[in-house]
């Protein structure tokens, strides 16, 4: 469970990124964060993923208080949270099928069980027709797809997208969030996605959090815009 508790969040330039943040995410549900650019999206995954601290209140993930975690613990805090980009960060000289491995090595991950946990995530984002495909050998939704792997092979409950589709036309970005929403059905995974996209927001209904100047100003289980 995501649960943060009157958090505010500013930066040392003086910007108030985040202002009195109450908000409760429950295991499995698929959230969109929307609000326009500068209202403080990024600095709310930023807080759930430890790579800014609030100010004050407090940020708890599965009932870590993560404002209060040591430096060294925050790694091994971070295995239980996968992150997208809208860029896709993938390692250019690894295939696909290495990218994903990757991420299970640096984990420590027996080799064997690294082969079988590849397996079945490339046939989870429907790639295993590619694996020994490098990324620039891949369109954009599928380098998507390979980055949703990674974030996801070591089985993380909670999957923070951070504007997935951007970068990926109307039908690709289709097939992202069909992919996400697969994951959220059948792993059980929390999904928080950032999103610009009103389109997807519209049609895939879910539960819709709007932020506006750092404050959450709607906050709707029924999700698109027009029920905001
Ligand atoms: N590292 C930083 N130092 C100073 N100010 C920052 C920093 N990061 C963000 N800000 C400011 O905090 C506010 C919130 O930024 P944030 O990136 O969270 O917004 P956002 O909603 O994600 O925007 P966008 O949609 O453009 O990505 C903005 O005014 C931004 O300029």
């Amino acid at each position: 469970m995501i649960e943060l508790k009157d958090a505010s969040k500013a930066y040392p330039n003086g910007v108030h990124a985040l202002n009195h943040i109450d908000l409760r995410i429950d295991p499995g549900e698929f959230v969109y964060v929307i609000g326009p650019t500068g209202s403080g999206k990024s600095t709310l995954i930023k807080l759930l993923n430890g790579e800014e601290v609030a100010d004050s209140g407090t940020v708890t993930v599965n009932g870590t208080n993560v404002g209060a975690l040591k430096h060294r613990k925050v790694p091994k805090y971070r295995r239980n949270i996968g992150c997208i980009f809208q860029d896709y960060r993938l390692l250019p000289r690894l295939t696909v099928y290495e990218n994903i491995a990757f991420a299970l090595e640096v984990t420590g991950t027996p080799s064997k069980q690294i082969r079988q946990r590849v397996r079945e995530v490339l046939e989870l984002v429907d790639l295993k027709d590619k694996e020994r495909a490098y990324p620039d050998e891949l369109s954009g939704g599928q380098q998507q797809r390979v980055t949703i792997g990674r974030a996801i092979a070591n089985r993380p409950s909670i999957l923070i997208a951070d504007e997935p589709t951007g970068n990926l036309d109307p039908n690709m970005s289709l097939e992202i969030i069909e992919l996400l929403e697969k994951i959220n059905q059948t792993q059980g995974t929390t999904i928080v996605m950032v999103t610009h996209d009103r389109e997807l927001v519209d049609r895939f209904r879910k539960r819709t959090i709007m932020l506006d100047k750092g404050y959450i100003v709607h906050d709707s289980s029924k999700g698109g815009y027009k029920s905001l």
